[in-house]
């Protein structure tokens, strides 16, 4: 049996950083990761899709360029194999330098295993025996995949096989219209495959307002993206070429199935029995404000918590963890506001309540939108798509909740979360002199522009 002060399972977003800091404070501290150190987002997640998604970016610019006077003689060729090494390279440089972090740190052990609870204090891994008198998880999600039809007899992608990819589908078949359906949707398009999106909700991108929801169906309609709702008895069959896909009265004959339905935490595999940690049904990890489980001494941060599935947000756990236990600080998860960016282009950035959350709060709330055609450096960029909206309370004056959806949109969202974050009422935003020519440069109008609207 090795003793350690910490014993941290998953080398995710919160993991490493959380171990670093207590090793800094003297700890004595093993890390153990089963697959690569960096976890989801340097690996599978936000760094190689937001490099393949430069690429798809590059590629529609490109074939836009005679709208701009910029003519580039013959086809815009699209090389998959030099678009998959980008990724790869930029997801290696970010795990080869948490290697060399991690691995060259005095009282940090880094250990590559599956972890297990043996009891609340007791982790077996590789044969052997660790305990600590403080366990923190940080294991992460995985894709789910849905029970459907057909399902187990075709060749599928996820999120993370897709990304190995280094040739054109055909024809790719998006199951889910979400964050990771609408992302490689639009990427897929722009490489040059065909692509049908297949949601079983009514809309897109179903956590945000209707009118969110519409423009992105709208956005992406006009790339000659299929986009099935509602699409009901979704079923699988392999055909000689590809997959056939049904989809309610729709029959898609595609190339490539990517599955993009979800994602599920990684604690059926983690002995939490044996330890007497609490999960919800779904699997989730139940935590309190200050991220705790029911049982002492062990902690659960970033997704495989419930309370965000997002890179953010799991780096925000160990903030608060760290700052908790080790700085005499009182942080807590439910001080945090929400924000995200859905990566399609133009990007939608988003902080707070939605419209409807709003209005479903019984506040008195006034809204504003403006189209990003009424915005003048979308007008010079030549990309007018989307809208901006920010919602307020009548009272207090406080910013509840905003949508930008339009170019630069997740960094202009910044403002208004760092305006919610410092409890900034909206007239004082109103009277901050933007620079122009900006996106940002319309906040103080559109916030000028806010209307009561009923509950
Ligand atoms: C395709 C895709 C794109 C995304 N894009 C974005 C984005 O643009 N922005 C954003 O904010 N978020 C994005 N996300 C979400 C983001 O990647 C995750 O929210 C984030 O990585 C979660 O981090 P984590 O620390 O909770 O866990 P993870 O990063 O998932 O790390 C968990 C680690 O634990 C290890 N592990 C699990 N079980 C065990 C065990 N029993 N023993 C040892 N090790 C174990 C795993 O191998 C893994 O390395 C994306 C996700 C995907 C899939
Ligand atoms: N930009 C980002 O920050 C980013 C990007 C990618 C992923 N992520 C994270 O990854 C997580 C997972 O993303 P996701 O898009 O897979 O999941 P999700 O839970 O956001 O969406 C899944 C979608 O699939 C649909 N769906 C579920 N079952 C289905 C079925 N049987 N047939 C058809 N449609 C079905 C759902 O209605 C939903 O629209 C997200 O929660 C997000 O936090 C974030």
């Amino acid at each position: 049996m090795k003793n350690f002060d910490a014993i941290v399972i998953g080398a995710g977003q919160a993991g490493p950083s959380l171990a670093a800091r207590m090793v800094e404070k003297g700890m004595k501290v093993a890390l153990i990761e089963r697959k690569f150190l960096g976890g989801t987002c340097v690996n599978a997640g936000c760094m190689p899709t937001k490099t393949l998604v430069a690429s798809a970016r590059a590629a529609h610019v490109a074939r836009s360029g005679a709208a701009y006077g910029v003519n580039i003689p013959g086809e815009i060729a699209i090389d998959m194999k030099v678009v998959r090494a980008r990724a790869e390279t930029v997801t290696m440089n970010a795990r080869n330098g948490l290697i060399g972090w991690l691995t060259g740190m005095d009282g940090m052990s880094v250990i590559y295993g599956h972890a297990r609870f043996e009891d609340p204090k007791t982790i077996s891994v590789n044969g052997e025996t660790l305990t600590a008198p403080r366990i923190f998880l940080n294991v992460g999600a995985r894709p789910v995949i849905p029970d459907l039809p057909g399902i187990h007899d075709i060749d599928y992608l996820t999120s993370t096989s897709i990304i190995q990819l280094d040739t054109l589908p055909r024809h790719l078949a998006v199951i889910g219209g979400s964050y990771i359906g609408l992302e490689f949707a639009q990427m897929y398009r722009r490489f040059g495959a065909e692509v049908s999106v297949i949601e079983h909700g009514p809309k897109l991108a179903s956590r945000e307002d209707e009118d969110i929801s519409d423009a992105i169906a709208e956005i992406l309609r006009a790339e000659d993206i299929g986009v099935h709702t509602d699409a009901g008895n979704i079923a699988f069959a392999g055909n000689g070429s590809g997959v056939s896909v049904t989809a309610g009265s729709a029959t898609i004959d595609a190339s490539h199935v990517l599955i993009a339905t979800g994602r599920t935490p990684n604690t059926d595999d983690l002995g939490l029995d044996a330890a007497g940690v609490i999960t919800d049904k779904r699997g989730f990890i139940t935590v309190d404000d200050r991220l705790a489980t029911n049982v002492e001494g062990i902690f659960a941060l970033g997704d495989c918590n419930g309370h965000g599935a997002f890179t953010h947000t799991s780096y925000n756990d160990f903030e608060i963890a760290a700052a908790n236990l080790l700085d005499g600080d009182d942080r807590k998860v439910s001080s945090r506001i929400p924000a995200y960016a859905l990566y399609i282009d133009p990007p939608l950035g988003r902080v707070g309540m939605t419209e409807k959350q709003a209005r479903q709060s019984g506040r008195n709330i006034m809204v504003s939108t403006r189209p990003m055609s009424r915005v003048g450096r979308a007008n010079e960029r030549g990309e007018t798509k989307g809208f901006m909206k920010v919602i307020a309370d009548a009272e207090t004056k406080k910013i509840l909740g905003a949508a930008i959806l339009g170019i630069e949109g997740d960094e202009v969202i910044h403002g208004l979360i760092d305006a919610m974050n410092a409890g900034t009422t909206y007239p004082a935003l109103q009277w901050s002199v933007p620079i122009h020519p900006t996106v940002s440069e319309l906040i103080p109008t559109l916030l000028g522009d806010l209307k009561p609207v009923q509950p």
